[in-house]
């Protein structure tokens, strides 16, 4: 598929997109956890800029929907920041990676902090001011499979709160967007982790952008532009500079 021109330079294709993340953990020498900790936290710092905890009168609630692989990482990461920014998390992981430490030292890390883990989505989304869609990212292939189909449905249904997805709507292909067919998740708000992906030129919402970690010479090879962050901001709003 051709290349497609976005406020941050090249939209990634899915390729690039997995060939990005190996640089940063080869070039650089990243390590998965310190990647995964700082869009984790830029997922936060969107939610909280878009759903400002001063709005509400009680401490708002988040739910965060936690998908097998990274994408899913990052939302265990974002609900324990999102708990030390003044939120309650509830996190829903049906399918939890057993295999890797990185994975039960986050669940230990919730634990903690007396955050729900659960494996399925509650009855009623109504006491949510947000959902954060972490279910799949730019692994992402084919049709969806169950559980996920019945998730993907549910957060699809306008009784939904608002969804913020991280990184790529859930079940949309990584380049060409929503599905034709089944339900598509319609997020009103998006946040492209490291760059935005091709299927961002689908996405009407409110943007952000996030993974504040990327070295200008990866920057370069990939052709991005990515905008000044301003300040401390973990999570802007992508403009060309
Ligand atoms: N450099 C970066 O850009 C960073 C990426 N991170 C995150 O890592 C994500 C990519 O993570 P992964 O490569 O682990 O993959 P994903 O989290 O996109 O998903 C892979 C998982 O989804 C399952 N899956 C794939 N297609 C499916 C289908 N049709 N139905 C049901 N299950 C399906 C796979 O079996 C696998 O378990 C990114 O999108 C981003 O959120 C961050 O953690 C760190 C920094
Ligand atoms: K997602």
């Amino acid at each position: 598929m051709d290349q497609m021109e976005g406020a941050c330079g090249l939209l990634l294709n899915q390729k690039d997109a997995i060939a990005l993340d190996q640089e940063l953990m080869t070039s650089p020498g990243f390590s998965v956890d310190q990647l995964m900790e700082l869009a984790g936290l830029s997922v936060a710092c969107a939610v909280a800029t878009a759903f400002p905890r001063e709005k509400y009168e009680a401490r708002p609630s988040v739910l965060l929907v936690c998908g097998p692989g990274n994408n899913g990482g990052d939302g265990l990461v974002a609900a324990r920041h999102l708990y030390h920014f003044g939120y309650e998390a509830h996190v829903i992981y049906p399918k939890p990676n057993v295999k890797e430490q990185l994975f039960a030292n986050l669940r230990t890390q919730l634990e903690q902090l007396s955050v729900p883990v659960e494996a399925a989505l509650p009855d009623s989304l109504d006491r949510y001011c947000a959902v954060v869609d972490a279910i799949f990212g730019f692994s992402f292939s084919g049709a969806v499979r169950a559980p996920f189909d019945d998730i993907i449905r549910r957060l699809s249904s306008s009784g939904s709160p608002p969804v913020l997805s991280v990184d790529i709507p859930s079940g949309w292909d990584v380049e060409k967007g929503p599905p034709t067919e089944g339900p598509a998740l319609q997020p009103g708000l998006l946040i492209s982790l490291t760059a935005p992906k091709m299927c961002a030129a689908h996405f009407k919402g409110r943007h952000f952008l996030g993974g504040r970690f990327v070295p200008p010479g990866i920057l370069e090879k990939y052709r991005l532009k990515l905008p000044e962050y301003p300040g401390v901001s973990q999570a802007p709003t992508p403009r060309a500079r």
